[in-house]
This record gives structure tokens, C-alpha cells and sequence, in this order.
């Protein structure tokens, strides 16, 4: 049977409906609980990432209804019992979410985002949310690490050819203009997000006239504003000469802009280049370079010397080559017990890493109140107030001997409120917005965050109290798990 596609809710792993069902026989799926997004350790190496994805993850929520197609197939395909298939037909999102904003910096071991609301619903959306925040957050980072390396030199996004299918270019499109890139070549990211489109041409357009001058004056007799290919059959000797004869030819009828190179050694072309095009009077005309780069090889150019101004990169930042996973986790850190009363839960493992923080919680982004420069994030309970305290104590929660004392500080909380009660409370800025935001809370960082190789690792504290209540909750899972087995 063919069952429209008219819904994201099944957009979930079966267990989430499993455990669901479970909840729901058992009478306990309105309880309120907690449930917070984090993921373990930094990509790439990096020493901060960028949050993107909330503007989908809204659409997501908003229109999170079982449709009549969602509750056949589910009618045929599982035995969930009809009373269940009622329940999930009258559900409505009533969650309340906090989360981080588009753009803004988050780390390693801090919430991201937060769905606090009747647990059934809370426990559903899991695999969506962090579907999308994984992956947008994993690319606006990739961008912002080549954005770093590159200056104010601009940054084109070629990616879609390459990427994990089409929802996949297009999300992750959008993620790497927030991250600071200047354009992409898709043009239906363009339509849909208003992201500035940009492209050259192909080593097509050369080989179907079989000749780069031939190629370039057809080119150049029909667009105005040029970008020549020019290594299809040999950059110094072809192309780039083909490039200036038609440029010289055409004079003021078109605006040649740049020249393409796509292979060989970059800081050796462009430099002949760029030698090339300066001695022939064409001294504006820019060098665009692509061929699997990243924030490391880009880096190793200019370190080289190398003559280029346009950055074309696809591959390697759409599919965020070197960890394409960032690896996000969605935890129950709270529930409400029998009596109605909030308790914190805590997952323990034998892996210290994965020990999760019991408790809701609220992020703080502390900065020097002199020059707006970070010291550290600060994760308290919800209700610890942080921003009106005088000083801040401040120590490593694995090895608590690295410690400082804060004064004169602002305290930013990085979870707003999105959702109240299932009803959207947020404005969603404009993508320009966001990309600036992204752009000042990384310049907001020291350098030693910020770069690519080897970064000092940005501070993410717990307050003693969220300490002291995760230790207290070990032990007593601890001694609990001790009974048992007597
Ligand atoms: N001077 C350089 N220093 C460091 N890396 C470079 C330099 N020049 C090019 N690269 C990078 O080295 C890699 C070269 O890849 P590869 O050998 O596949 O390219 P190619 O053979 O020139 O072109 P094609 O992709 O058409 O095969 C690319 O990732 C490119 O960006
Ligand atoms: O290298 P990326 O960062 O992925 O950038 C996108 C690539 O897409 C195009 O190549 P094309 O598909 O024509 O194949 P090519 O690699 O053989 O040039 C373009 O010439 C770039 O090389
Ligand atoms: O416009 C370009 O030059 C372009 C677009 C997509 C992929 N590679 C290059």
C-alpha cells in the first residue's frame, strides 16, 4: 500500500513509538520530564562549534501531528491497539523548548537545547531533532573553521554535487552560510533561504567547444560578468592566455572578474597566475580556487604564498569529511515521580565520559565585562541565579584543582525559550541575522579557541551545586544498584 508522505512524525526510530506505547498503557505519559541535547566532544579538532538547525527543528515541532496516512500505516504495520492509535491522533505538541540560537557558539557537555513537556511527546521527537541539529551544527562548524582560516577572503559554497542527497545540500547550504560563507551554487537554496548564489562554469563549457578560447568568447558573448575555468587542458600555457585574449577582445562589454583553477599545485599556479593576469593590466581580476579544499590545505596556502582570493569548496564541508558526526545525544535529566515532584536522573556508565549531568538546567555564557572577551560557560540548575552574583567560582568538573574566581563579568543564558507550553514564543530572525550573530560570538572568543590546529580547550563548568548533586545521585544509583544484587 502507498501511503502519502505528508508528515515528519514517523520521522522517528520505532523505539521512541515503543516506548511511547509503553508510557502510555502504563499511565505515565503525561508525566512532566526533562529530557536536554548535548554531544561529547568538539569536531574536527575545533575549539568551539556553531549551533544551526533550530529553524527547522521549529518547523518540525510545529507541524508535529500523526496524519490519517501516519496512523494507517501504523494501524497495519504494528500491533499498537486502536485506543493507542486515538491517543496518537489527538496529540498535540505542548512541549516547552529552550535552546541555544542559530549561530550562537556551544560546547562539548552543555545542553543545546532542551524539551521539557509530557514525556510521550518529549521522548518522540528524539530522533528528529537530533537528526537535524547534528548535522546543521556539525556543518556551520566546518564553515566557521574554514571561515577562521580565511580572512575576509569570500567563501563559495559548491557542495550539492557531493552531498548525502538533496535535503542534505540544502540544509547543510544553509548551515554553512551561517558558519560565513558568502554564497552557494544552489540555486534553490537560494530561492528558499535568500542566500546570494554565485558560480563560474564548467570544464564542460571547455570541452564542447574543444578549445579555451572558442569556450570563453561564447561565454563571454552571452553573460557579462566572467569567471574562466581555465585548467582544462593547461592552466599557464592555454587557459589563462585564452582568458585574457577574450578579455582584451571584449573590453568593457563584459567585467571580467576571475579565473578558475581546480587542479595541480595551487600555491605554484596561482602565483604564475596571478603574475600572468597582472602583466597583461587585468590586476582586479580575481583567483577563484577549488579542488577538495578545507580548512587545512587552505591554511597550508596561504602559509605557501599562494595567490588566490575566491575560495570554491564542496565536498569536504558539506559532508563534513574528517567527522561527519558530531555525535549529539538527547538525555532524561529530570521526571516527575508519583507525588508530582520533579526528581533528576542520571545515566551511569563505565565510561566516565558518558555519565550524563542529572537535573534542568541553564546554560551561562560568561564574558570579561572590560572587552566582551569569553572566560568560560557555567552550567547551573535552572533556578541558581548566576547573572545578579558579584563573583563566580569556576572549576573544571573532572579535575576540579584547575580553578579561577570571576569578577566583573556578564552573564548571557544561552537557552531561550522557543516553545512555551507547544506555543512558538520565539521570533525566528533572518538568516543575515544569524549569520552576523555567528560571526560576532566567534570574533567574541580568544584565538586560542579559535584555531584550527590544537585549540586550548574553552571552560565548560559545572556550579558547585549541580556538582555536588550529580556526585550525591551516584552514589546513591550506586548503592542502590549494591542492594540489588545482595
Ligand atoms: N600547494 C599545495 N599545497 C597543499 N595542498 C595542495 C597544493 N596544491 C593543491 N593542493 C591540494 O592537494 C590535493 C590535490 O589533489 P589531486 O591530486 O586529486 O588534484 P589534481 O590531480 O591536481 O586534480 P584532480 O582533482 O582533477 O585530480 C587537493 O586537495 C588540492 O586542494
Ligand atoms: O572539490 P570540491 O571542494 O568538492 O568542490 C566542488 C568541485 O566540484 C566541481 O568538480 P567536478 O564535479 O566537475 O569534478 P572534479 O573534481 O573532477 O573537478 C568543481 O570543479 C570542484 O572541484
Ligand atoms: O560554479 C562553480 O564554479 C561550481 C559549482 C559547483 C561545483 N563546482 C564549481
Amino acid at each position: 500500500m502507498d501511503y502519502a508522505d505528508d508528515s515528519l512524525v514517523l520521522h522517528t526510530d520505532f523505539y521512541e513509538l515503543n516506548m511511547m506505547y509503553t508510557y502510555w498503557q502504563q499511565g505515565i505519559s503525561e508525566r512532566n520530564a526533562v529530557f536536554e541535547c548535548y554531544f561529547r566532544d568538539l569536531p574536527f579538532g575545533s575549539g568551539f562549534a556553531v549551533f544551526a538547525g533550530l529553524e527547522h527543528a521549529v518547523d518540525y515541532l510545529q507541524h508535529l501531528r500523526f496524519t490519517d496516512s501516519d496512523l494507517a500505516y501504523l494501524k497495519e504495520s504494528t500491533p499498537y491497539p486502536q485506543g493507542f492509535l486515538d491517543y496518537l491522533r489527538d496529540l498535540k505538541f505542548t512541549c516547552t523548548v529552550r535552546s541555544a540560537v542559530e549561530g550562537d557558539l556551544v560546547f562539548n557537555n552543555e545542553p543545546m537545547m532542551q524539551v521539557e513537556g509530557p514525556l510521550a511527546q518529549a521522548q518522540l521527537v528524539e530522533t528528529a531533532l537530533l537528526n537535524i541539529l547534528n548535522y546543521q551544527t556539525l556543518v556551520a562548524t566546518k564553515a566557521a573553521r574554514i571561515r577562521a582560516v580565511v580572512g575576509d577572503d569570500p567563501l563559495m559554497e559548491f557542495g550539492t554535487r557531493r552531498a548525502q542527497e538533496t535535503s542534505a545540500a540544502i540544509w547543510g547550504t544553509r548551515a554553512a552560510y551561517i558558519g560565513g560563507f558568502n554564497s552557494t551554487s544552489n540555486v534553490r537554496a537560494g530561492k528558499l533561504f535568500g542566500i546570494p548564489i554565485a558560480g563560474t562554469h564548467a570544464h564542460a563549457l571547455v570541452q564542447a567547444y574543444r578549445d579555451d578560447y572558442e569556450a570563453f568568447k561564447a561565454y563571454a558573448e552571452v553573460n557579462h560578468d566572467v569567471t574562466f575555468l581555465v585548467d582544462t587542458y593547461d592552466t599557464l600555457r592555454s587557459g589563462v592566455p585564452a582568458a585574457i585574449k577574450v578579455a582584451k577582445e571584449m573590453g568593457d562589454k563584459i567585467d571580467f572578474q576571475g579565473v578558475r583553477i581546480d587542479s595541480g599545485d595551487m600555491a605554484y599556479i596561482s602565483k604564475r597566475v596571478r603574475q600572468q593576469l597582472d602583466e597583461a593590466g587585468f590586476t582586479q581580476t580575481k583567483i577563484v580556487a577549488s579542488n577538495d579544499l578545507d580548512e587545512n590545505t587552505i591554511q597550508n596556502l596561504k602559509m605557501q604564498g599562494a595567490k588566490i582570493d575566491i575560495w570554491g569548496i564542496g565536498t569536504k564541508l558539506i559532508t563534513a569529511y574528517d567527522h561527519p558526526a558530531l555525535g549529539a545525544v538527547y538525555k532524561l535529566v529530570s521526571i516527575e515521580d508519583e507525588s508530582g515532584k520533579m526528581v533528576d536522573t542520571i545515566k551511569l556508565s563505565s565510561n566516565a565520559e558518558k555519565v550524563s549531568t542529572p537535573g534542568k538546567k541553564q546554560v551561562w555564557r560568561i564574558t570579561r565585562r572590560s572587552n566582551g572577551k569569553s572566560e568560560g560557560d557555567f552550567i547551573a540548575r535552572d533556578e541558581e541565579e548566576v547573572a545578579g552574583q558579584d563573583e563566580l567560582y569556576m572549576f573544571h568538573p573532572s579535575y576540579p584543582y584547575i580553578n579561577k574566581t570571576v569578577k566583573d563579568f556578564n552573564a548571557r543564558p544561552v537557552l531561550q525559550t522557543i516553545f512555551d507550553h507547544g506555543e512558538l514564543v520565539y521570533q525566528l530572525p533572518t538568516l543575515d541575522a544569524i549569520r552576523a550573530f555567528c560571526l560576532q560570538s566567534v570574533d567574541s572568543l580568544w584565538d586560542e579557541y579559535t584555531r584550527v590546529l590544537n585549540p586550548q580547550e574553552y571552560p565548560v563548568d559545572l556550579s558547585q551545586q549541580l556538582w555536588d548533586d550529580k556526585m550525591d545521585l551516584i552514589k546513591h544509583v550506586k548503592v542502590k544498584v549494591q542492594k540489588q544484587q545482595l
